[in-house]
Parts: structure tokens; C-alpha cells; sequence
């Protein structure tokens, strides 16, 4: 039964702020009114994700990694988590590894220790392939821009209709890019960020990236998350980007991208079997109990 008080773990990844919870002998209920009662900024704890350790499935991977979104949803894939997994499980001496394989919805993914509050993750290939994003891309002006396309699609700017060029990738959650080439507004990125991630066009809503290009190894990314609106990082969000970007041949293959609450790098070789490699901050903030 699902005790009255909580243990929970409050962390950050770059200002994508987390509360973990540790459910290894499957003693919390895990539902969406729970998830969003922890995340609640004003009468929880308050997290863009709330994040939960359960075994693994197939005995060759360490843990099982689920991940919530602010509004309740499960969801695939989170890689500021997955730093900051990795960072509790060795924390809380829950395994002596300091490289481990995570399964998720997304997949398998293995973060690795590199030193205190610092991890590296290799999260797996990235998806360019509309239907696997999923985005509906019938009947759309398409442009292929180096190893992968862009897709024109009308979006309400808050002032009139805009033909964006739009870039789509999975990085096991789904993800659609903007390639700007000025800093954005607050405003902008409100308006954008809600009509884009609820568009028609995304059968599982979308998490929307606002990519401002500074040179060939570094960027400015803001996200507007599915589920959780606008967050200070988003790891997944920086993946998604910088191969989009490498892809259409703007960037090289390692990235700094910075985001208003941190720095990540992001590396790929550009083959679309190889691996996504993510770097950056995993950081404990408190330790409190959650009174039900
Ligand atoms: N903050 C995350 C992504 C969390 C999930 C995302 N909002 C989704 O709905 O797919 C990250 O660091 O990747």
C-alpha cells in the first residue's frame, strides 16, 4: 500500500527540475493524479517531470527509468533525467556501477558517471522519419536540407498566419525544431510553443524547440516541453536540435547548447545508426517527504 508520506529526491539538470522517486520494491502507487500533485508548483513539490527507479524488466540492464510529465502523462524519454537517474542511483548506493544500462519506453539508454554532478549518455540514434515522430507531413511543402528534410507548415505567430520551415526528430519522444535566426520573445515562444505542441499535425502533441544558431559548434535552444510548458533545459530538446542541425549540414558534431538554465554538449557522428551522445549537470537539491 501506498504509504502516507513519500521519501522523495528533488534534482536538476541544467534548471529541468525533477522529483525522483525511489519505487525499487514497488511500494508507491504510480498514477498521473499522484504525479501531478508532486509536481505542482504551488501545493507540491513542484517539477517539470517527476521521475521513478523500478527494476528492470530483462535482467541484463540495471534499472527501469519512467518518466511524468508535469500534467500527468507518462512518456518516453527525458535526458536531463537520465543524468540525474544515474546520479541518484549511485547516491543512494542503489548499484555500485558507475556506467548503467536504463531501459525506457524509448529503448535502452546508458548513462554514464563521468564525476560528481556531471554525466554522459549515450541516448540512442535520432529518428528523422515523419511517421516515426509521429508528424503528419501529407500534402506539405517539403525541402531536404543535407541528410535530412524540412517541412513548411502554416503556424498562428500571435500576429498572423507564418509559413515556418520546420524540422521533425524522435529522440524516442517526439520533437519539432525551428531554426531561428534572431533570438526569440518570451511571447514568441509562449504562442508558438502552445499552438505548435498541440498541432493536429502531432497525433501525440510535440515538445517545440526554438534553435538560434551562433556558429558551427554552438547554439541558443529554448524548448517549450509537451506537458510541461516552457523549462529552463531540455535534454532530449538539445539532441533533437543539434542533429537536426548537424543533419541539414549547419553544425559540427560536437555542439555546446546553451539553454537559459545551462550548458549541454551534444555529439553525433551524423550516421543514423550511431548513438546520440548527451553531456552536462546532474544536481541533488533537497531530500523531503511528500505528505499524501
Ligand atoms: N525534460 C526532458 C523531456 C521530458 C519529456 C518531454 N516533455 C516529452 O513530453 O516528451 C528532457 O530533458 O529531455
Amino acid at each position: 500500500m501506498t504509504p502516507s508520506r513519500i521519501p522523495f529526491t528533488k534534482m536538476h539538470g541544467a534548471g529541468n527540475d525533477f522529483v525522483v522517486l525511489n519505487n525499487l520494491d514497488g511500494h508507491i502507487a504510480i498514477t498521473s493524479e499522484l504525479v501531478k500533485k508532486m509536481a505542482d508548483r504551488h501545493f507540491g513539490a513542484g517539477a517539470d517531470q517527476v521521475l521513478i527507479v523500478e527494476p528492470p524488466e530483462n535482467a541484463s540492464n540495471h534499472f527501469k527509468y519512467r518518466i511524468f510529465n508535469a500534467d500527468g502523462q507518462e512518456v518516453q524519454q527525458c535526458g536531463n533525467g537520465a543524468r540525474c537517474f544515474a546520479q541518484f542511483v549511485l547516491e543512494k548506493k542503489l548499484t555500485s556501477h558507475r556506467a548503467i544500462r536504463v531501459e525506457t519506453l524509448a529503448g535502452v539508454i546508458e548513462p554514464e558517471w563521468i564525476e560528481q554532478n556531471w554525466v554522459r549518455v549515450n541516448m540512442g540514434p535520432v529518428v528523422f522519419d515523419p511517421a516515426r515522430v509521429p508528424f503528419n507531413a501529407e500534402g506539405l511543402q517539403k525541402r531536404e536540407l543535407g541528410k535530412a528534410a524540412q517541412y513548411q507548415l502554416p503556424v498562428d505567430t500571435g500576429n498572423h498566419t507564418e509559413n515556418l520551415w520546420v524540422s521533425v526528430a524522435s529522440m524516442g519522444n517526439p520533437h519539432v525544431v525551428l531554426n531561428l535566426s534572431s533570438p526569440v520573445s518570451d511571447a514568441f515562444v509562449q504562442h508558438v510553443g502552445t499552438t505548435l505542441e498541440s498541432h493536429p499535425r502531432f497525433p501525440e502533441r510535440v515538445n517545440v524547440g526554438f534553435m538560434h544558431i551562433i556558429d558551427r559548434n554552438r547554439m541558443n535552444l529554448r524548448v517549450f516541453e509537451r506537458g510541461a510548458g516552457e523549462t529552463l533545459a531540455c535534454g532530449t530538446g538539445a539532441c533533437a536540435a543539434a542533429t537536426c542541425g548537424i543533419a541539414h549540414g549547419l553544425l559540427s558534431n560536437r555542439v555546446t547548447v546553451v539553454k537559459r538554465g545551462g550548458t549541454l554538449t551534444i555529439e553525433w557522428d551524423g550516421d543514423s545508426n550511431s548513438p546520440v551522445w548527451m553531456e552536462g549537470p546532474a544536481v541533488t537539491v533537497y531530500e523531503g517527504e511528500f505528505y499524501l
